[in-house]
């Protein structure tokens, strides 16, 4: 986008300027109750309802969590919102306000930009937070970093360090598609849109975390890398063995078709497919699930691992950076 005399043609971000640019991004928006100054001073001022703050943080790079060909702008702003809120849902909270951080090369063009501003002030709203704040810098390639603040309204936090043998493991949420949907985009397929939409754009079910926490949930993670990688992360920080019975797992039947079509095995997909940001719990008993959270498998004493069908996962149990 920039033309032969080496100037920026004039909708790119260069021609626009750093300050043009913010003005676009944040226009004529509305803000929740909790959003007490901002966008626009030096930092912004949020109402803390519970006293506390829960914070989070998730930074998305082109070309590693997403791809310019493969979503719309509006879907990886959606996204990187999304994976953040999440994060709160995991610890029982519910979101409050994000912070944008945007880094982007000069001839990124400027309708990019504001559609994925776009995505992330709609997310944001889906969830009721506000969008308080960001910084714009210039970069070599596209950069969104989230910051996301969220309530416990009272409760505890749901750390991951609570589940105790003898608890019942459960998730909300759906498995596997956004890793059926990333098998799909990488072969240079753009159908089934179902499962393609999940990899462009997560739906966390925000809900079912502060639910969850209500109900008495021991501990509690988001299916960031994937199912069995997180357990890992929970069963070593409660210090518990965790199992997972496959035989309680729901494979959808777009992910069986999605296989098939591509010789691969949907189960995988569940167990280390990360990016749909279910939610997965351990409850002191079964009685104790709230409505849309499925048991998958039970925590067992310290120190046994994460199991599937009482043994070991002999492939990697999902994403890792450098890896
Ligand atoms: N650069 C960092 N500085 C401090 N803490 C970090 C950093 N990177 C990650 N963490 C912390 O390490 C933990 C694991 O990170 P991560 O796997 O990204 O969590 P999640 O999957 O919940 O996003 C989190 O508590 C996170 O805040
Ligand atoms: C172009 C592209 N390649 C690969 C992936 C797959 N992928 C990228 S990051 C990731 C895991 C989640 O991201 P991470 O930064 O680890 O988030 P966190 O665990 O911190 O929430 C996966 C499965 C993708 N989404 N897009
Ligand atoms: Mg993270
Ligand atoms: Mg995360
Ligand atoms: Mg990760």
């Amino acid at each position: 986008m920039v033309s032969a005399d080496g100037r920026a043609s004039d909708d790119t971000v260069a021609a626009l300027g750093e300050f043009g640019l913010i003005r676009r991004m944040v226009a004529d928006r509305t803000q929740p109750a909790t959003t007490l100054l901002g966008p626009g001073d030096d930092a912004a001022l949020v109402a803390a309802p519970d006293g506390r703050v829960v914070a989070t943080t998730d930074v998305l790079v082109s070309g590693v969590h997403f791809r310019l060909d493969w979503s719309s702008p509006e879907q990886i702003g959606r996204k990187a919102v999304a994976v953040n809120l999440a994060d709160l849902a995991a610890m029982g909270a519910v979101p409050t306000s994000v912070l944008v951080g945007l880094a982007c090369p000069g001839d990124t063009s400027v309708p990019l930009l504001t559609e994925l501003a776009e995505g992330m002030w709609a997310e944001a709203s889906r969830a009721r937070a506000g969008l308080v704040g960001g910084d714009v810098v210039r970069a070599e390639q596209l950069v969104v970093s989230v910051t996301a603040l969220g309530d416990l309204g009272g409760r505890p936090p749901v750390t991951r360090a609570g589940a105790r043998p003898g608890d019942i493991l459960a998730v909300c949420g759906r498995l596997g598609w956004a890793a059926a949907g990333l098998a799909v985009l990488g072969r240079g397929f753009r159908s089934p849109v179902g499962v393609v939409n999940a990899q462009r754009a997560p739906e966390p079910p925000y809900a079912a975390g502060p639910a969850a926490a209500v109900a008495g949930a021991t501990a509690m993670i988001d299916i960031s890398d994937g199912l069995l990688a997180d357990l890992g992360h929970l069963a070593e920080a409660s210090g518990v063995g965790l199992d997972v019975r496959t035989e309680r797992l729901r494979v959808d039947r777009k992910l069986v078709d999605v296989g098939s079509a591509l010789g691969a095995d949907p189960l995988h997909w569940v167990l280390t497919g990360g990016e749909d940001h279910a939610l997965a719990a351990t409850f002191p008993s079964f009685a104790d699930l709230p409505e849309g959270w499925e048991q998958i498998g039970t925590v067992l004493l310290p120190d046994t691992g994460v199991t599937v069908d009482g043994s070991p996962y002999e492939r990697s149990g999902g994403w890792e950076h450098w890896r």
